[in-house]
């Protein structure tokens, strides 16, 4: 399986005047197979969404490198960003204010279609056909965030981060929010849409027992650092640092 994203040593160091200087991410380094989905599991704190937003190019790192399909993207701005962006996308949290209140769902899913000069009739064709993906009716696209539920906006955040066929998809905390009922129906559409699409992903969630259903290997985050990796399976069967059994207890006692 050839790698399609890699980091080497990503570290995120955060300065404040009059406090010590805090390392959110520390010297970080792991290969993401194409097709293959990995979850970075960890308490609050540990700096999940830190690298998240260091490897969706939201945030420089202190130090380190990130590479996209041996690319080097460490510090990828303006058009080589957007490039990067049609292949790869995130689903993060709050799907509310990750839309345009003024805006309909469909003006924000085309929104980065419109961006590539995708004429009018194609996106409202792209537009329906990714909502029907991410399991919601077309005239979804009429409505605006207010005017749905937390499950299906998330919905149509994921239909959005499908518009433009990526082939990663970053998603950090994307169920979270969501009550267990629909939380297991994104779950389930995101392995659909992996199965489907063949897409890679990277799940980043602090509940070990989601990523035991959907992730094909886990890196469990301590203080910024990778503590412990391995297949979901072996985590959580033979933890090899407290840290991670306390993680396990937290959600299987
Ligand atoms: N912009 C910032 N400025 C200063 N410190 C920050 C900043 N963002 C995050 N931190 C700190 O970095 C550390 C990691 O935070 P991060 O949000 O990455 O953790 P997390 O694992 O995603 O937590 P949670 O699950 O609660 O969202 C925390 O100690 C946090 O207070």
């Amino acid at each position: 399986m050839s790698i399609i994203l890699e980091a080497e040593h990503l570290t995120k160091i955060f300065r404040k005047k009059g406090s010590a200087p805090l390392k959110a991410v520390d010297d970080i380094s792991f290969q993401l197979k194409a097709g293959e989905t990995l979850g970075i599991v960890g308490e609050s704190g540990s700096g999940k969404s830190t690298l998240a937003k260091l490897l969706t190019r939201l945030t420089d790192p202190t130090s380190g490198t990130l590479k996209y399909e041996g690319k080097d993207i460490t510090m990828l701005k303006g058009n080589g960003l957007r490039e990067l962006y049609g292949n790869m996308q995130m689903v993060f949290q709050d799907p509310v204010s990750s839309f345009d209140p003024r805006r309909t769902l469909g003006d924000g899913i085309g929104e980065s279609l419109r961006n590539r000069g995708m004429k009018k009739e194609e996106i409202q064709k792209r537009v329906e056909e990714v909502l029907e993906q991410a399991g919601l009716d077309p005239r979804f696209a009429a409505r605006y965030p207010h005017e749905v539920s937390g499950g299906q906006c998330q919905r149509a955040a994921i239909a959005r981060a499908l518009a433009v066929e990526p082939k990663i998809l970053i998603c950090d905390e994307a169920t979270s929010a969501l009550d267990v009922t629909i939380q297991k129906q994104i779950m389930e559409l995101l392995q659909e849409l992996k199965e489907q699409h063949g897409l890679s992903f990277i799940f980043i969630c602090h509940n070990l027992a989601l990523v035991q259903m959907f992730c094909d290997r886990v890196l469990v985050l301590y203080e910024g650092r990778i503590v412990e990796s391995g297949t979901p399976d072996e985590i959580i069967q033979s933890p090899g640092e407290v840290y991670t059994k306390k993680l396990i207890e937290s959600v299987f006692e």
